[in-house]
């Protein structure tokens, strides 16, 4: 197989960080310039599921595993329909790639697809700066030329950041569409799409469930139109705060007692549904190999991250609501951030974290069955 790699790797690009800090390495994907937030992803597989994420919409991925591309790029790993990272960083690019899958490489589905990337930088020395700083906004440049480094510092300054950003109706679908049962189907799930993943209806699809994805600005009688045994709100990018529209949706789908799960986003929206603040990490939680505690069962799941806020809830305490009682029912071990909630007195619950695990290990898998338990004990 022949890529692009070899001709590529000869042009100069520079990422710069809004704080001034500056690294020169080699363009890597699509030539030219990009901007965002830059983040770090921890997971050691899974490239091509992290690409196609839409929650990474906006944002810049740094890979702190340091060969990137092994095994090229296939059809059957995306997450939708194109990849959405804003910029991808890479230490050091495979120059063959080689699995039974692939049809090509990495370096030239990014220029194909028309992603800025950098490689050949110290992702370490980024990747411990963004820990210490925090994320940032960022932008890589690549070509023969590109201006000196003050008037590119001065462009990353302007770029909005994630703080205050409303995304998610940028990525998610547009008409509704329905994903069917495998095999024979037993509920029916109205799933609002805030930047949904392949794998989360495929989850549910599984366990018969025929999910009707919705968009995000669906309304409550949108939700209802579907006849639904359960509601379900998908992870996506941007700030929660920004999520005004599916918070008001789920309050309506509380207020009526439908079984109701959430994922990611989904967690940060019952959340704010339920009266609670969400508010910045420092540099967030990205990877596959995250600690999680389930405090019902004092159970731990390595789980799949991608989360840049996080809901404020007391750990300690069940917390009275408009809708009932509400239990922090998973925790971060790494550093205590809410990764759940749980309501204690209407079938409703969320997690942080990515039980679909495309990628990441499936240990989580069983909030999916859940979640069918809600729906069955409602038809009881
Ligand atoms: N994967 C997600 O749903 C991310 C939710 C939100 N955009 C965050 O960064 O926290």
């Amino acid at each position: 197989m022949t890529t692009s790699t070899r001709g590529v790797a000869k042009t100069p690009a520079v990422l710069v960080l809004e704080d001034g800090r500056i690294f020169r390495g080699r363009a890597y994907g699509a030539v030219g310039e990009t901007f965002g937030e830059a983040v770090f992803s921890t997971g050691m597989t899974g490239y091509q599921e992290t690409l196609t994420d839409p929650s990474y919409h906006r944002q810049v991925v740094v890979m702190t595993a340091p060969h990137v591309g092994n095994t090229g790029v296939n059809d059957d790993d995306p997450e939708s329909r194109r990849i959405w990272v804003a910029g991808y960083v890479v230490r050091d690019p495979a120059r063959v790639p080689s699995n039974w899958r692939s049809r090509g490489s990495l370096d030239e589905e990014l220029a194909a697809q028309g992603v800025v990337g950098i490689s050949g930088i110290d992702t370490r020395a980024l990747t411990r700066h963004l820990r210490e700083r925090g994320a940032m906004r960022v932008g890589i440049f690549s070509g023969d030329t590109v201006p000196d480094d003050a008037t590119l510092l001065a462009r990353v300054q302007e770029v909005p950041p994630m703080k205050g950003a409303d995304l998610a109706a940028e990525v998610a679908t547009t008409e509704p569409y329905v994903v069917p049962a495998v095999g024979e189907k037993k509920f029916t799930v109205a799933a609002v799409d805030l930047g949904i993943k392949g794998m989360t209806a495929q989850r549910m699809a599984q366990r018969g469930i025929e999910v009707h994805v919705l968009p995000a600005n669906a309304t409550v009688d949108d939700v209802y139109a579907v006849e639904p045994d359960g509601v379900f709100f998908s992870n996506g990018p941007g700030d929660p705060a920004t999520a005004d529209h599916p918070v008001s949706v789920m309050r309506a789908v509380l207020e009526r007692g439908t079984p109701l799960f959430g994922i990611c986003f989904g967690n940060q929206i019952l959340g704010r549904a339920l009266g609670f603040g969400t508010f910045k990490l420092k540099y967030g939680h990205r990877g596959i190999n995250q600690p999680v505690q389930d405090r019902t069962t004092g159970k731990v799941e390595i789980t799949a991250h991608n989360h840049g806020f996080a809901v404020d809830a007391p750990l300690d305490k069940v917390t009275a609501t408009p809708f009932g009682r509400v239990e922090v029912s998973h925790v971060c071990l790494n550093d205590n951030v809410v990764e759940g909630l749980r309501l204690l007195d209407r079938p409703a619950f969320s997690v942080q974290y990515h039980p679909e695990a495309a990628a990441g290990p499936h240990d989580a898998a069983h909030l999916f069955d859940r979640f069918v338990s809600l729906m069955e004990g409602q038809r009881a």
